[in-house]
């Protein structure tokens, strides 16, 4: 064997170790990482695994069976999710839609009606007992006479025989008694530059904060930005439970934390964040406190002069509730000697068989009914529709 060829294999026995070493290294390299694993009899479930209790979240960079993680970076807290807003329903045909409320609440009434006039012969002893259910349903006494008056006449032209008829009759009456050329648009007319102002005054216990509540779901159903006034500053948990129900659709509250505070500055101040913010409409909640007429008249004439700084007033609507009846009207007439009273919204017709006081109201203040309450749910505030409302009383 020649040097030369000694020296090659020298040379390629070298190479062939290095190399088998750089390979035995790489190799050794790539091993995978051995994986977390957890050790776990089978019956062995998640939640019962040692160091979390049930419902607990593991803490960051351990496992679930409380072993440490040491290979996964710890893993951030996520933030809590923002709470999905209510969406409330569509305001077209809402009476239509809750009409089964009010035929089932005033139900004794049109069947009652109804039945006296379908009769052959209609004395004045049933004359009498129709106006007494009229007035039963706190009609009042002037519309109730007015009616009997033109059931009167119609029956000695029309007859009473058909049924049908005699209903068509009734729904007629009824109908022109309750009035649908009143206006009853509850959305102000839009101003350049600044929101429209809603006033709502009322008694507390009419339902007044609930519904301001609906009626924000309302405004907001119509594409309307929002932004409420706690200007109730008498009730401490007032001004809390306007927030809950403006947080549900995303409209704001401009309220103070210092029970008693002055109404009229958190008026003033929810009129001057409505501008800021550029929203369609401010409504605001106030104290309905009627120990007596001066007082009211003070803390409503100052809310009212304090806001009209900024923007004049648009609207008052006076919440009353139907079921207390005549005493709603005493109630209503103070308020409408107090302010200006542009609307009213009657609540919890729902549970009651007085439904004629619609009627009665409109005629003592001149002032239209423009929504209804006929329900505790949050959409069961339906805007006021004649036709709708004469339908269902005398459905069933
Ligand atoms: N059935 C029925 N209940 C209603 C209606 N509107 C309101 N209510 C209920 O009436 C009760 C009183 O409502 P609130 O809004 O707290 O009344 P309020 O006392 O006038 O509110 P404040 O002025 O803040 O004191 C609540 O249980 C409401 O759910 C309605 O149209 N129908």
């Amino acid at each position: 064997m020649t040097d030369s060829l000694l020296l090659t294999i020298i040379i390629v026995a070298v190479i062939a170790v290095v190399a088998i070493a750089v390979i035995a290294f790489v190799a050794k390299g790539r091993k995978p990482k051995t994986p977390y694993t957890s050790e776990r009899d089978a019956d062995d479930s998640p939640s019962s695994a040692a160091g979390t209790e049930p419902g607990e979240t593991p803490a960051a960079g351990q496992s679930p069976d409380g072993s440490v993680l040491t290979e996964e970076p710890p893993v951030e807290p996520a933030a809590p999710a923002a709470p999905a807003l209510d969406v409330p329903e569509p305001v077209q045909g809402r009476l239509a839609r809750l009409r089964a409320r009010l035929t089932k609440s005033n139900n004794m009434f049109s069947k009652g009606l109804l039945a006296l006039l379908s009769q052959d012969s209609i004395d004045e002893d049933v004359w009498e007992e129709i106006e007494e259910t009229l007035l039963l349903a706190d009609l009042g006494t002037e519309p109730a006479l007015e009616l009997v008056d033109a059931l009167r006449e119609r029956v000695k032209i029309e007859g009473s025989r058909d049924p049908l008829k005699v209903k068509a009759m009734l729904r007629e009456e009824l109908l022109k008694l309750v009035d649908p050329t009143l206006d009853r648009s509850y959305l102000p007319e839009p101003h350049l530059g600044r929101p429209s102002i809603i006033m709502v005054v009322g008694v507390n216990g009419v339902g007044k904060t609930t519904t301001i509540g609906k009626l924000a779901r309302v405004l907001v159903a119509e594409d309307k930005d929002v932004l409420l006034g706690a200007a109730d500053t008498f009730r401490a948990a007032a001004a809390e439970q306007l927030a809950t129900w403006g947080d549900r659709v995303g409209v704001p509250t401009v309220r103070s934390h210092i029970d008693g505070a002055d109404p009229a500055s958190v008026a003033f101040e929810a009129v001057s964040a409505g501008i800021d913010q550029e929203v369609d409409i401010v409504m605001i909640d106030t104290a309905g406190r009627l120990q007596n007429k001066v007082g009211l008249m003070d803390e409503l004439g100052k809310i009212k002069r304090v806001v009209e700084k900024k923007a004049a007033i648009d609207e008052v609507l006076l919440v009353l509730d139907a079921t207390t009846g005549q005493n709603g009207l005493a109630q209503a007439k103070v308020f409408s000697e107090v302010v200006n009273v542009s609307g009213i919204v009657l609540t919890k017709l729902d549970g009651t068989a007085k439904g004629g006081i619609v009627v009665a109201i409109q005629r003592q203040l001149g002032v239209p009914v423009k929504l209804v309450g006929l329900g505790e749910g949050p959409d069961d505030l339906a805007p006021f529709d004649p036709e709708a409302f004469v339908d269902a009383l005398l459905e069933g």
